[in-house]
């Protein structure tokens, strides 16, 4: 069966479940400089680090288009034996996991060493836009919807950089700090999309299928029709204590979900919040089957993350190390799989320290 989106007989979120509010933006005004769309980015970077990014424009349906498609190519892909699958194992073939399948089980849930539910396959951006010269070992799949990938690589960069231009103006950068030089169209970086599937669970369960955590880049453009994302709240809609401080996301067609990284957010120290999330399942539901994929667009390689000249980054406290996103990347997949376990940092490097990976 092919994935479509716009089935109805995709799962939703029960009513009773009060979904997270966040600012949604035009991509289209954004561009022409609107200030009200200006202003609500503004909000959601400094507060939520989550919003809703509104592609529904003419301008932006190319875009849009190759949804479904890159949907479809991920069912594909999945459903390949785990015998080829293995064949492109992701911490095999790729030493920064910018290509290639991890199967599900292989990343920690929590500090109890719980395991997590999806199976994963990241394409580099590199590879797909022939940028560089890295090899790009790939399935005949991958090969044949090239077309596809492109043109949705392409877009979400060109997207990307409209964000980073209005983040810049609201930092007041100078122009060498400005976010866009940091993230140039045309050099190497180790930005990926991450193809995922979420296994169905039965309810009762409560733990999360992928462990809470913050974004190992600087923006993320997150595409699901299926409910189950969750966010840890600062975000207006989330009741304020306990379990109930995690909210759903609910999915809106025509529109992506794009979220602030850790990469951003330490070139900022915190300015710009790189919120918490995390795949549960539904209350009253379980897990349904689900696909998902992200567009995580990383710093350039030569890039060093260091809190940058502004008026509302704080020199003072709370700052890292300079480090490059290449050793940011290594650090955090060390904690991811496991390999380094109850380190007194782990939460600090998971989720930013924001003691919600426990
Ligand atoms: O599947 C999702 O909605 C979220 C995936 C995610 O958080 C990630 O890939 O970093
Ligand atoms: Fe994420």
């Amino acid at each position: 069966m092919l994935v479509d989106s716009s089935a109805s007989s995709l799962p939703t979120l029960p009513a009773d479940v009060q979904p997270a509010v966040l600012q949604e933006i035009n991509l289209a005004e954004l561009r022409n400089g609107s200030a009200s769309e200006q202003q609500k980015l503004s909000q959601a970077a400094l507060n939520d680090g989550f919003f809703y990014l509104d592609l529904r424009h003419p301008t932006t349906q190319l875009l849009l288009g190759q949804v479904d498609p890159t949907l479809q190519l991920s069912k594909l892909i999945f459903d390949h034996s785990a015998e080829i699958k293995n064949l492109f194992d992701v911490d095999k073939i790729s030493s920064l996991k910018t290509n290639g399948y991890k199967p599900k089980g292989r990343n920690i849930v929590n500090k109890d060493d719980a395991r997590d539910g999806f199976e994963s396959w990241a394409l580099p951006r590199n590879g797909i836009l022939k940028i560089g010269a890295d090899p790009f070992p790939r399935l005949p799949a991958v090969k044949e919807a090239q077309n596809t990938l492109h043109i949705l690589l392409e877009s979400l960069e060109d997207v990307a950089q409209t964000i980073f231009r209005s983040l810049s103006d609201l930092l007041g950068l100078a122009p060498e700090h400005r976010l866009e030089a940091f993230h140039e169209p045309d050099k190497p970086s180790t930005s990926i999309l991450r193809l995922l599937k979420y296994h169905a669970r039965a309810q009762g369960a409560s733990d999360p299928l992928i462990v809470p955590h913050t974004d190992l880049g600087s923006l993320t453009f997150l595409f699901s029709s299926t409910p189950g994302l969750q966010v840890l709240s600062t975000v207006a809609g989330a009741a304020p204590s306990g379990e109930e401080e995690w909210a759903y996301i609910a999915p809106k067609p025509g529109y992506t979900v794009v979220n602030l990284g850790d990469c951003v957010s330490m070139m900022t120290n915190g300015a710009l919040k790189s919120a918490v999330h995390r795949v549960g399942p539904l209350p009253g539901a379980g897990m349904p089957e689900r696909y998902s994929f992200a567009y995580l667009i990383r710093p350039n390689d030569d890039a060093v993350l260091r809190p940058l000249g502004s008026p509302l980054v704080s020199s003072r406290g709370g700052g890292m190390e300079p480090i490059t996103c290449a050793d940011w990347i290594t650090k955090k997949y060390k904690v991811l799989r496991g390999d380094d376990r109850m380190r007194r940092d782990d939460d600090q490097v998971m989720t930013g320290g924001r003691k919600a990976f426990v």
